[in-house]
């Protein structure tokens, strides 16, 4: 008894908590981290399965609040041994201006770092993206890289140009003094794009399909490879380095990893088929069913409906020029850095990441009938 309560002398902080993959943080670092005494959980929507999670054995603070306020995020840090900050806006979509994309992902991310240097704290977890790294607006293609390999990163839309900037922050804030005169020991974390229980854009194609009575039709060539990473692995390597920053500073501080997992490596709709294909969902075509001007002339078409319906809806749909690029260019990632720094293994094998994902798309469906 007296042992487990020397043990559990932490606290953590998760900006974002209630997102995607913050929930899935949380959730793992709950199961997986024994040293945990307070769990605080900053985000600007609280969820209501948070409830659940106050009747453990961990002390579990819900916090409301904006990343683009210091004070709260200040008031927030106070006191936390670790942070990390997953909290961001995600748009591809253009749903939110890119001045508020900035706000949120860059100004947010100073503010964390601001406060983590007032208040003392000296462990910070950025969840990067790979998309600092591409693809780029060249469409060049990065086949199976690692952090090591060269690429042009250079970037216009406002998500990306929003997350390089934050990761540069966070990796030029590493050894800053922090109050107390220790240093600050920060990495990053760069998934590729994210699968599994949650995932609202999965869920969208879902639905998509079942408006389209059970098909998709095939737009991407099936030889792109896009790079894909569980949600569970992704929410463990977040685990992993908060632990283990501390023991090894001087090798992991500064540093940025790849999110990788045994996921296979194949086109973003073949993937996505994975799990829809046993939901009943069929692609249709073994080759893209249109041209890819027409398809760049369609995604050009929803920039101009999205700017003309604005004053009256927010049109929003999945294909745009950019998303159409990300989809076409071979992004995949190969790579044993997380190992070789941090004894990272996938905590969920391909099988089982599968097999969860197709059981959530399917309580996903036993919702919507
Ligand atoms: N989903 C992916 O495929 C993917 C891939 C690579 C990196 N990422 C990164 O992972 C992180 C989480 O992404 P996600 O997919 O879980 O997105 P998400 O939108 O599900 O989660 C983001 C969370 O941040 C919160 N948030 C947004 N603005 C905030 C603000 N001003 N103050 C406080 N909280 C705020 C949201 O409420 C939400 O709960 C992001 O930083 C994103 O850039 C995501
Ligand atoms: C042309 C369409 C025909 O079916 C397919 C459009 C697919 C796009 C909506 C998605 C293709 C690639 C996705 C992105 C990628 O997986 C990585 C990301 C990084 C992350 O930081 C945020 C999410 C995302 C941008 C992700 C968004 C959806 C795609 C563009």
């Amino acid at each position: 008894m007296a042992d487990s309560a020397q043990a559990q002398k932490l606290v953590y902080l998760v900006t974002g908590g209630c997102g995607f993959l913050g929930e899935h943080v949380v959730r793992m670092l709950l199961q997986q981290e024994p040293q945990l005494r307070e769990l605080r959980i900053f985000d600007l929507h609280l969820g209501p399965w948070l409830e659940e999670l106050k009747t453990g054995p961990v002390q579990v603070t819900a916090i409301q609040g904006d990343v683009t306020q210091a004070h709260e995020v200040a008031a927030a840090v106070a006191g936390a041994h670790v942070v990390i900050h997953t909290a961001g806006l995600v748009d591809v979509f253009g749903k939110t201006s890119p001045e508020t994309i900035h706000e949120v992902n860059v100004q947010g991310t100073r503010n964390v770092i601001e406060a983590c240097v007032q208040t003392g704290t000296r462990f910070l977890v950025y969840t990067s993206s790979m998309e600092v790294v591409g693809p780029n607006i060249k469409g060049q293609p990065f086949y199976r890289g690692n952090e090591n390999t060269p690429y042009e990163a250079v970037h216009r839309h406002p998500y990306p140009c929003s997350k390089a900037l934050a990761e540069q922050l966070v990796l030029e804030a590493n050894g800053r003094k922090v109050l107390g005169g220790l240093p600050l020991v920060t990495c990053a974390l760069r998934p590729t794009g994210i699968y599994g229980e949650g995932h609202q854009i999965m869920r969208d194609f879902y639905h998509q399909g079942l408006r389209l009575g059970g098909r998709l039709f095939r737009a991407i060539p099936a030889s792109v490879e896009h790079g894909r990473v569980y949600v569970g692995n992704v929410a463990w390597m977040h685990v992993l380095v908060a632990r283990e920053l501390e023991h090894r500073a001087a090798l992991m501080g500064g540093q940025v990893y790849f999110c990788y997992d045994n996921s296979p490596y194949k086109s973003y709709e073949d993937f996505n088929m994975e799990f829809l294909g046993p939901c009943g969902l069929r692609l249709v075509g073994t080759r893209p069913l249109l041209p890819y001007w027409l398809l760049l002339f369609l995604a050009a078409l929803n920039v101009l409906l999205q700017w003309l319906l604005r004053p009256l809806l927010l049109y929003a749909p999945l294909l745009n020029p950019y998303t159409l690029a990300m989809a076409n260019t071979t992004f995949t990632v190969s790579t044993d850095k997380a190992r070789r720094h941090f004894g990272y293994e996938p905590l969920f094998s391909w099988e089982e990441s599968r097999t969860r994902t197709i059981r959530w798309v399917q309580a996903v469906e036993g919702s919507a009938r």
